[in-house]
């Protein structure tokens, strides 16, 4: 299967070409089961740390919600929970007003500093190209695996409810990659919009063959807080930002970022000129019809 070997941080300790080695963080990694009943751990003891891929364009209180929702129906469930990673996508994948990644990951940081267990992978954003989610997953997995040698430590896609729909909007994907993140990793989705995920999951049959792989969280204080949203508010901390995004400093950076990107737009973006990369307009753009023309 494309890019499942050779990884950073693999024992051979090769890097396929043109892949950076950037170094996945470990220090918040720790059992999350001493504040919660673990005393059933499920029968193989799997320890359990989660990657949310995206944008973070900006991070939003919602993200870091989805890791307290995906840790408290894990150790639930009988899993031990070390931790999780927002990774935040490479430039390249052109999303429109996507601010540059080093301001994502600067953002991705200073929010998950108010949390004990979430920590950045830059990985993803400071490669020279795109990466599919499938191949960030391999990396943090294979990384995991060359630190706990003698432990088993499982890597989980976290998303919200739109990104496992998009797993079955055509074009989208590579089937393949979807059906090797069920299979190999497997998914915790966060309910969103009031839309009935479990509904969705029955309707269709890449879904529904792999609900096993699935575990779908309710989140029972509904609200629609998104980053779309939530950025053009991002000019001043006291207007609709504050308490959606993490803490003033993250509203600063992603308002300079914005004005750089609407001041130097065109350079900053280079091939990303256009309302939305090709890579995006294929994947998800809402420009898709007029990107085309
Ligand atoms: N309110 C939310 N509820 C559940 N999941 C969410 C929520 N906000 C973001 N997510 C999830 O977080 C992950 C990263 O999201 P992303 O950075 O694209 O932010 P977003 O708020 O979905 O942005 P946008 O609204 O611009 O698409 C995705 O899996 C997304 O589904
Ligand atoms: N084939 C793929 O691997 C694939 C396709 C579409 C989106 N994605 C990822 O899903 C996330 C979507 O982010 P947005 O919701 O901000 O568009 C990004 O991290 C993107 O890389 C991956």
């Amino acid at each position: 299967m494309e890019g499942c070997v050779g990884l950073v941080g693999s024992a051979h300790n090769e890097l396929p070409s043109g892949v950076l080695d950037v170094p996945l963080p470990l220090d918040k990694l720790s059992s999350q089961c001493g504040s919660q009943n673990c005393s059933r751990l499920n029968e193989q003891g799997t320890k359990i740390v989660v990657v949310s891929t995206g944008s973070f364009n900006p991070p939003t209180y919602m993200h870091l919600r989805m890791f307290e929702l995906a840790k408290d129906a894990l150790l639930s469930e009988g899993y031990d929970f070390l931790g999780g990673y927002m990774s935040p996508v490479n430039d390249s994948y052109g999303k429109q007003n996507l601010v540059l990644a080093e301001h994502r990951i600067e953002m991705c940081k200073v929010a998950s500093s108010t949390s004990s267990f979430i920590m950045v992978d830059p990985w993803e954003a400071r490669q020279p190209t795109y990466q599919r989610t499938l191949h960030v997953l391999d990396r943090v997995q294979d990384a995991l695996n060359n630190t706990f040698t003698s432990e088993k430590v499982k890597v989980m896609l976290l998303c919200g409810a739109d990104l496992l729909e998009s797993f079955i909007t055509p074009g989208v994907w590579i089937p393949e990659q979807v059906q090797a993140i069920f299979e190999i990793y497997g998914v915790i989705c966060i309910c969103r919009g009031g839309q009935d995920t479990r509904n969705v999951i029955f309707e269709n049959d890449l879904l529904y063959n792999n609900k096993k792989n699935i575990k779908v969280v309710d989140e029972q204080i509904a609200n629609d807080i998104s980053s779309t949203k939530v950025s053009p508010h991002c000019d001043a901390w006291r207007k609709c930002s504050k308490y959606c995004v993490i803490t003033q400093k993250t509203v600063e950076v992603h308002h300079s970022a914005i004005k750089a990107l609407q001041n130097h737009g065109s350079s900053l973006l280079g091939p990303r000129a256009n309302p939305c990369s090709k890579l995006y307009t294929i994947c998800c753009c809402p420009h898709f019809e007029s990107a085309l023309t």
